[in-house]
């Protein structure tokens, strides 16, 4: 990679709200911009001028409501990331653009075509973050009873982004070695009869986040861009150097492949501040609201429960809607170390599904990513802000050239199109 694109790497994942559950109450937050296309606009450019690679919406297909379980307070809606991308590529040239889209609730052709919309509109900037959907009530609103069975879907995801790749080949006048394969599935036949003009990069970039050995195979038979929930520098060094193995024995370069674990991340002038804003959004998600954010992430309503009694173990795990040997993995050390069904969801809702959090100053946590970067644990970080907008604010004015000025990150993109950012060449 040349030095000028830098060492690290910067995506933006934007949650609407941000990534603390009680985030959209901070004096601050402006929830009611999510709905706003000044607000998308004004975060784009924010973070092109910083130098991000790539700004990332993710991908919900489940009412947030099933069931009766999680009320008003969680169903803040996260809108169409196609159309959110659309708006930010019209006042931006250079950030990547990546949406989050299931191969299991879609049909490649009408992905690809998407994408491919994405990807002119952009010239060249879009990316997908591939999903195969975790959540057990998203069936329900494709018609469907239950969830495919994970590796089922991933061996679909495979097939599903071959048919996609095809169609990208096949509309940049390169057709794909397996489009018979393709076509045998019958899942693609209408690039052929479209007429498109080259695009300075003939398909999105592919992103994934597989944790799963189904998911890890599946990132490093296909992704070139990785995100995943890593603590610790160290667990941060066995993904990496993981998917690094799996990507060999594919046959693929394991240095066309970043690895991007999430940072969620509080930022203040001192570290006594950047704690007491961090205590605050702690604060700002009640007992009710952890309640429901749990029961949201295992699908079974833990409302209806005493709060002041330890999880009923056998009783959630016979009716919750995600598989029950992983939600007795996940509430058994609650149990075992005597919480309360109260205490046990506050804990779960300032650490949200596994990802680091910094808490501190602009100084501090360019010291730390750059200790994750020379320690190998990473290529850089899937950024989360902890409540939307001001911490992105604040890691743009002042996280941002800190990394410049460390040679860390690019001070003027090297080229035009996504890809050009992750490599720092240009591939057509
Ligand atoms: C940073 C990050 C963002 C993710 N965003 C989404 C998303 O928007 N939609 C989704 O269905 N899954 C999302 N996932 C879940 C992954 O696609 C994947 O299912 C998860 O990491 C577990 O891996 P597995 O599928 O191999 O078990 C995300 C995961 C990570 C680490």
């Amino acid at each position: 990679m040349s030095r000028e694109n830098g060492r690290l790497h910067l995506w933006a994942f934007l949650q609407g709200i941000g990534f603390f559950p009680g985030g959209w109450r901070v004096e601050k937050a402006t929830p009611d911009a999510v709905f706003q296309r000044a607000y998308y606009e004004r975060i784009a450019r924010m973070v092109e001028d910083a130098r991000f690679d790539a700004i990332v919406f993710g991908d919900q297909l489940q009412g947030r409501d099933a069931a009766g379980r999680t009320p008003g307070r969680l169903a803040i809606p996260t809108l169409d990331p196609f159309t959110l991308l659309a708006v930010m590529a019209g006042v931006t040239s250079r950030v990547g653009l990546v949406a989050t889209v299931s191969t299991t609730y879609n049909e490649p052709a009408e992905v690809a075509a998407k994408f491919a919309a994405l990807n002119f509109i952009s010239e060249g900037r879009a990316g997908w973050n591939i999903v195969t959907t975790v959540h057990p009530n998203s069936p329900w609103n494709f018609g469907e009873p239950e969830l495919l069975e994970k590796s089922a879907r991933y061996a679909r995801a495979q097939a599903f982004v071959d048919a996609a790749d095809a169609f990208w080949r096949q509309a940049a006048g390169h057709p794909a070695a397996n489009a018979a394969d393709a076509l045998r599935n019958q899942w693609f036949d209408i690039a052929g009869t479209l007429d498109f003009p080259t695009s300075p990069q003939y398909r999105p970039v592919l992103v994934q986040a597989g944790q799963s050995p189904d998911g890890r195979n599946f990132a490093a038979q296909s992704a070139e861009a990785i995100f995943c929930p890593a603590p610790t520098i160290d667990a941060g060094r066995a993904y990496r150097d993981d998917i690094h193995e799996r990507a060999r024995a594919l046959g693929r370069d394991p240095s066309k492949m970043l690895i991007m674990p999430g940072l969620a991340f509080i930022l203040a002038d001192t570290e006594e501040e950047a704690q007491r804003k961090h205590r605050h959004v702690l604060e700002l998600a009640d007992d009710q609201l952890c309640i429901e954010y749990l029961s949201e992430s295992i699908g079974y309503d833990l409302t209806r429960l005493p709060a002041n009694q330890p999880f009923p173990l056998d009783e959630i795990c016979a009716a919750c809607e995600f598989p029950a040997e992983d939600v007795r993995r996940m509430l058994t050390p609650a149990v075992e170390a005597g919480l309360s069904i109260a205490d046990a969801c506050r804990d779960y809702a300032r650490k949200p599904r596994g990802h680091a959090i910094f808490v501190g100053t602009p100084e501090q946590m360019a010291d730390r990513m750059e200790t994750w970067i020379d320690a190998g644990a990473c290529d850089g970080f899937t950024l989360q802000p902890g409540y939307m907008p001001s911490e992105l604010e604040l890691f743009c004015a002042h996280v941002a050239p800190l990394l410049q000025q460390r040679g860390l990150l690019r001070r003027e993109y090297q080229g035009p199109t996504l890809r050009d950012h992750l490599l720092g060449e240009f591939r057509a």
